[in-house]
């Protein structure tokens, strides 16, 4: 099932069963799911399945970063599995992202294939820390113009970014925008960080919202808010 939501629910859970049963309370025609590194690790790809049988549009973050030939395997893999969205490292390089696109064209997979350019959870001293001299707005933009180049239909960046991405890459390209905090969550391990309201705003194209959602006392209730802050209810 498509959906109009913006909202990316990131399953972070360390059990199959603990994701299933917040998904089973989760509606796919108001949002669609994330699994990431540590569920698919745990469950596989049964897991993809699990989903899409409750009829959710899912990214499958396991931000592949390798060699051309492994990188553009692993996407055809993943587009295989009739994943929604799916995504690589841009410091991977345009000729790691050219390979991924031109594997899904070839085999006429539609999958969305997008690009992390700068983690949420870093800033500027954490770039400096890895020997990059940037600052993290130039950083995400360098890869971001990298990944507009290379064929990717969009970015992982903060929603800090969004705005200037738009205009360097247009507004079809897509700004997929974790670190999403609501005024009544912590932002812990993330550093550049938007309320749901600011990064509409921005014009990010989908939100990725994980423990906001998932640690709530109710995650409903918290998931609610979020909507009712978009005023998509
Ligand atoms: O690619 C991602 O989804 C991603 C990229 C990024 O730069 N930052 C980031 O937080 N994420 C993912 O987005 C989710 C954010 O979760 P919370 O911080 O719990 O909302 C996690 O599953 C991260 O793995």
């Amino acid at each position: 099932m498509s959906t109009a939501s913006p909202l990316i629910v990131a399953l972070d859970y360390t059990s199959m069963d603990a994701a299933l049963c917040l998904a089973d309370r989760l509606d796919p025609a108001r949002c669609r799911v994330k699994v990431g590194k540590e569920l698919f690790t745990r469950g596989g790809p049964d897991v993809l399945e699990a989903l899409h049988g409750r009829g959710f549009e899912v990214f499958l973050d396991l931000k592949f970063h390798d060699i051309p030939n492994t990188v553009a395997g692993a996407v055809q893999a993943a587009a295989e599995q009739g994943v929604w969205m799916v995504n690589v490292h841009a410091s991977g390089g345009s000729r790691m992202m050219e390979a991924a696109r031109e594997r899904l064209d070839r085999h006429g997979f539609d999958t969305l294939l997008i690009a992390v350019t700068v983690l949420t959870s870093l800033g500027d001293e954490d770039l400096a820390e890895i020997g990059l001299p940037a600052s993290t707005a130039a950083q995400v933009e360098r890869l971001a113009r990298l990944a507009h180049k290379s064929g990717m239909h969009g970015v992982v960046c903060s929603a800090q970014e969004s705005a200037r991405l738009t205009e360097i890459c247009g507004s079809d390209f897509l700004k997929v925008t974790p670190g999403i905090r609501p005024a009544f969550a912590a932002a812990e391990d993330q550093r550049r960080v938007r309320t749901p309201g600011e990064a509409m705003a921005a014009g990010s194209s989908y939100l990725v919202i994980g423990r906001p959602v998932t640690q709530a006392e109710d995650p409903m209730v918290a998931l609610a808010a979020i909507e009712k802050e978009l005023a998509i209810l």
